[in-house]
């Protein structure tokens, strides 16, 4: 999407002079580029996306490293005389500057910066890259030097179609008082921060994180970058695994290895593209999954388990998530001494009204993850979630992997209560991806009564 310009204009600092122009983006906010020399054309240029720091950029609070590696970035960027920073506003990793003070509160008193931020209701990072990947294309930067620690931008930036061909560290060295801030973003949320001097740091070259198909998925990461949530519920992508005879388990639910290594990666791709990631208890209880992203770059997503009659292992090994605190949504008829249990173990339970089989309501709960700052969720099982999420019309896309694989195993779908007695549900114009060995499909589903265009913009 073309990012109109607002106004422009040349900007001498301590370091040299920058091209600042700031851009009308869509979001509404008044987001800047700095920029030196000529970017369109010659060798990809050295770039810092610098996302928003009152308290570090203006202030040079010691809270962070914030103020310090912008003055950095535009150093390098002026000795190189070529570059540019973009100044995204969005401020506390996107939860804003009151919400932040906030987290720091509750920093004070012992949450990490991710557990403050998640205690607050918010994802862990709610930033997205869609306006930086506009403001790039608009100054004719299709490739670059990323100047950052955070392997998650250079993902988010790959799968906007941006291409990065190295990672130029910028780690500050610490301070007493942030010092515990910056193992917690190394230890939680992926930041490489080990390169101990600034002056040393060198360009790295950034092997693509997984070898996934083709650039044909890229439709595919694009409109997950782009998606909004609706109002009453996150955005919802239901991806699950099934052979060519639709069984997604071995018979008696036995766990299957059913997709491929290249598969695999691009499930985890999508893992990375979503704030949170939901399975039912039937998927703990049979494969003890970490829902972690492991085969590609990207921060985990928060897991969330549907769990009705609390029957979460105790040794589940989602509960030594390394990053996250797993959420398990119960309902009010759960044993309470459980609750405590699993509580006291790391879980937060989310009590959820019952729905008319005593369940929990899923409806209620998409709500519940909505006012939590969860905007996009991925459903991957197991049958009985997806047989009720399809039930219910709670999704906006379907990513199906179908391995070429007979398995005369337990069927991906639970037998369908209320989907046999109204319209069924197609999937408007779907798109098809060969991954590895395996079959993609993905789309929409039609919303009924709607033409094919309404379905694709769902
Ligand atoms: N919510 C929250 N935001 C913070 C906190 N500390 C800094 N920030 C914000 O984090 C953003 C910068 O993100 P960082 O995690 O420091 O770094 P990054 O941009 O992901 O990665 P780099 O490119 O390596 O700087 C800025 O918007 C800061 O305002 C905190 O404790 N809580
Ligand atoms: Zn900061």
């Amino acid at each position: 999407m073309k990012i109109p310009t607002a106004a422009c204009a040349r900007l001498p600092v301590d370091v040299g002079a920058f091209q600042t122009t700031v851009f009308d983006a869509y979001d509404g906010k008044e987001h800047v580029a700095l920029t030196m020399g000529e970017l369109a054309d010659g060798p990809p240029a050295l770039v810092r996306i610098h996302s928003e720091c009152f308290t570090g950029d203006v202030l040079g609070s010691h809270r962070c490293d914030c103020g310090e590696q912008l003055a950095e970035s535009m150093r390098r960027i002026a000795r190189e005389g070529r570059g540019a920073v973009l100044y995204l506003r969005q401020e506390g990793r996107g939860i804003g500057l009151a919400e932040k003070l906030r987290a720091y509160q509750l920093q004070d008193l012992g949450f990490d910066t991710v557990d403050a931020n998640i205690e607050l209701g918010h994802a862990a990072d709610a930033r997205d890259y869609g306006v930086a990947a506009s403001i790039l294309r608009d100054l004719g930067v299709h490739a670059l030097q990323l100047m950052t620690n955070n392997p998650a931008k250079v993902a988010a930036l790959t799968r906007l179609g941006i291409e990065v061909v190295a990672r130029v560290p910028l780690v500050i060295p610490p301070r007493p008082e942030n010092r515990e801030y910056l193992n917690a973003k190394a230890r939680r949320m992926g930041h490489l921060l080990d390169s101990p001097d600034v002056a040393e740091t060198k360009a790295q070259i950034v092997v693509p994180a997984a070898k996934v198909p083709s650039d044909r998925s890229e439709p595919l990461f694009d409109l997950l970058s782009r998606v909004s949530a609706r109002r009453d519920r996150p955005f919802v992508t239901l991806s699950y695994a099934q052979s060519l005879d639709g069984s997604s388990a071995a018979l008696g639910n036995r766990p299957l290895a059913i997709s491929g290594g290249a598969s695999r990666c691009f499930t985890h791709r999508l893992r990375a593209a979503h704030d949170a990631i939901l399975v039912g208890i039937g998927t703990i209880l049979a494969d003890d999954p970490r829902l972690t992203v492991r085969e590609a770059h990207g921060v985990d997503p928060q897991p969330v388990i549907v769990d009705s009659r609390l029957r979460f292992p105790l040794d589940a090994r989602l509960l030594t998530h390394p990053t996250r605190k797993v959420w398990i949504a119960t309902t009010p008829l759960a044993n309470p001494s459980r609750m405590r249990r699993l509580e006291s173990l790391g879980a937060e339970l989310l009590v959820v009204p019952v729905d008319t089989m005593e369940r929990v309501d899923l409806s209620a709960l998409l709500a519940l993850l909505r006012a939590r700052g969860v905007r996009n969720l991925m459903i991957e099982g197991g049958g009985r979630v997806l047989t009720q999420v399809v039930d219910q019309r709670l999704f906006d896309l379907l990513v199906l992997t179908v391995a070429p694989m007979m398995v005369g195993g337990t069927p991906a779908f639970a037998p369908h209560q209320s989907l046999r007695n109204r319209e069924h549900t197609r999937i408007d114009r779907p798109n098809y991806l060969q991954v590895g060995d395996d079959l993609v499909i993905w789309g929409a589903p039609q919303v009924p009564g709607a033409t094919g265009e309404g379905a694709r913009d769902a």
